[in-house]
Order: C-alpha cells, then sequence, then structure tokens
C-alpha cells in the first residue's frame, strides 16, 4: 500500500513544481525556494535564513516529513540546514520552511525555484512514557561518547 502525502501549493508557490523522486529508488523529495523571483536571497558566509517553499503538506498520521540538506550544496557551497533533520509533524498545517545556513566563504546566492533542500517522510513512532526508579543492567553501562575506542 502507498502511503500519500497530501501537498498543497500556497499562492505564492502556484506556479512551482510537484516534489518529485527524481530516481527509480530516491528517499528524498527535492523541494524549491519559494521566494520572489525579483529578490534572490544573498546568504552571507555564516548568515541563516528561513526560506519559503509555498507547500504545506498532509503528513500521513504515523510518520514525519524530515527536511534534510542537499550533499551537493555542502560539498560545493557550504550551504546546509542548520536544524537538520527539520521535523515536520503530521498535524503542522503551516507552510514548511527551510532554514538554511551558509558554512563557506562566500555568500551564495539563492533564486526562485532553486531546490535547497530534500524532505524524506518517515515512520514515526510514539511510545507510551512511563517514569520508572531503575533501569536495567547492560554491557555498556554509563559509557559513551567515545568510550568504546581510541579513534576519535
Ligand atoms: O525545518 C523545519 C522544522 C519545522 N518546521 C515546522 C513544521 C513543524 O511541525 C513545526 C514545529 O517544528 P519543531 O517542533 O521542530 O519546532 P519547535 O521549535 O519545537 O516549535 P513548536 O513549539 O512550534 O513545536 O515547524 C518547518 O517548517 N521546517
Amino acid at each position: 500500500m502507498s502511503v500519500v502525502l497530501g501537498v498543497l501549493r500556497l499562492p505564492h508557490g502556484r506556479d512551482m513544481r510537484i516534489p518529485i523522486y527524481e530516481t527509480e529508488h530516491a528517499a528524498g523529495l527535492d523541494i524549491m525556494a519559494a521566494i520572489p523571483e525579483d529578490k534572490p536571497l544573498n546568504l552571507a558566509p555564516g548568515q541563516r535564513e528561513l526560506v519559503s517553499t509555498g507547500l504545506v503538506l498532509e503528513v500521513p498520521a504515523g510518520f514525519e516529513a524530515q527536511v534534510r540538506p542537499r550533499s551537493g550544496l555542502a560539498l560545493k557551497h557550504g550551504v546546509t540546514v542548520l536544524n537538520s533533520p527539520g521535523t515536520i509533524d503530521a498535524d503542522y498545517r503551516g507552510e514548511v520552511k527551510v532554514l538554511l545556513i551558509n558554512l563557506g566563504q562566500v555568500a551564495f546566492e539563492i533564486r526562485r525555484g532553486d531546490r535547497i533542500a530534500q524532505l524524506v517522510v518517515a515512520p514515526v513512532s510514539q511510545v507510551e512514557v512511563v517514569l520508572v526508579e531503575t533501569v536495567t543492567d547492560t554491557g555498556r553501562g554509563e559509557g559513551g561518547f567515545g568510550s568504546t575506542g581510541s579513534s576519535a
């Protein structure tokens, strides 16, 4: 059974391409900047910006949509999603926005229609939270943060 992702285009995103999987087994749906044609975004080094996509999603219950960076933008320009992976909750009905940051050395220009991030729809579990007085013993115990080896 296929999982259906509802995609509503807001007025400022009406001419945007509907996100599609670019290859047969792609995990991510590319999403575009729905910023005004005549107002490209100039992201200075170190600057972060919340970028409109013009999209409202209806994520099915039991799933989330994750906003993830595009690796090409990260490699070539140092531009990434600051809060990666951003979480789009199934009950969120606002516009999907992408929090981009320029970690590169030079300014990066974003124009309307540029692919700025990708969405991965993934199942989530809501658990029952139970307060306990003790937790079970394990071989790892309290070891963490590199406790299992000398390499970084
Ligand atoms: O990259 C993101 C992350 C979140 N959201 C939207 C969808 C999400 O359902 C909502 C809330 O996100 P989150 O729970 O991460 O934010 P918060 O800072 O905890 O705010 P809130 O108090 O609204 O939950 O904001 C986006 O559009 N893009």
